[in-house]
């Protein structure tokens, strides 16, 4: 995916669209509801809809030949939760299902407790299951620097495809400064998806400024048609 539009003259939040991940992940989502999301994430042309894993098969269903992505969350809400045998089982079971990219939640008890083979082992575990491109959650401030620089060391090697600042807003809100430095860190092949509140056209142009390729977000629609109370443009 190329960030060169960045460039052009014409941006408009509607140009956007292409690099937001459409995400619908709440407690008591309906088949109306996620029916709904999928058809929104299409007519939008939104990259992705992100969705809980128990739907990704109708999603899959609503979107087969548009070209959209379906995505899901392993170990998310709960993150940190889930074995490394469950993660790799429900990683296979989702892309059967239909899910072409799923984003994970990590081990950062393991990684605060030095346990660094088996933080690794859990991602490279759904790396390996899923065949699909692995997004990492890292949850960075709940980090201190050295584990920072661990986690995404050890991310990097487990095979992750996407380095990912926060699982959402509750953890970190999306900044530059936080997609930044992974971009600084990502190595060739590897690229970063920001995430954590993301609603205003202003705040997602400064976050794919800072080197993020995806945006997830579940205020896609708001930003793309900048209908966005809160924000004072300044882009
Ligand atoms: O990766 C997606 C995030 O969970 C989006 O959630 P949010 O828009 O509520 O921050």
């Amino acid at each position: 995916m190329s960030t060169a539009f960045l460039t052009d003259v014409d941006l408009r939040p509607a140009t956007l669209a292409p690099y937001i991940q459409h995400t619908l992940i709440d407690v008591g989502v309906t088949y109306d509801r996620i029916v709904a999301h999928a058809e929104e994430t299409a007519r939008y042309g939104f990259n992705a809809a992100m969705v809980p894993g128990s739907w990704v098969a109708e999603v899959a269903e609503v979107l087969r030949g548009t070209g959209v992505e379906v995505a899901s969350a392993l170990d998310f809400p709960t993150v940190g939760v889930t074995t490394s045998a469950g993660k790799a089982a429900e990683a296979e079971s989702l892309v059967r299902a239909g899910a072409t990219q799923i984003d994970i939640g990590v081990q950062i008890g393991w990684l605060k407790s030095g346990r660094f083979d088996a933080f690794r082992d859990d991602i490279a575990g759904v790396v390996k299951a899923s065949g699909v491109p692995v997004k990492v959650m890292l949850e960075l401030p709940l980090l201190t620097p050295a584990e920072r620089e661990a986690a995404v060391a050890l991310s990097i090697e487990a095979g992750a495809a996407f380095l990912k600042n926060a699982s959402s807003g509750q953890v970190e809100v999306a900044n530059p400064d936080s997609i930044a430095y992974l971009v600084a860190r990502a190595p060739e092949g590897v690229q970063v998806k920001a995430s954590g509140s993301i609603k205003s056209f202003a705040q997602a142009l400064s976050l794919l400024r800072a080197g993020a390729v995806l945006l997830g977000t579940s205020a896609g629609v708001a930003i793309v048609t900048d209908n966005v109370t809160e924000h004072t443009t300044s882009y």
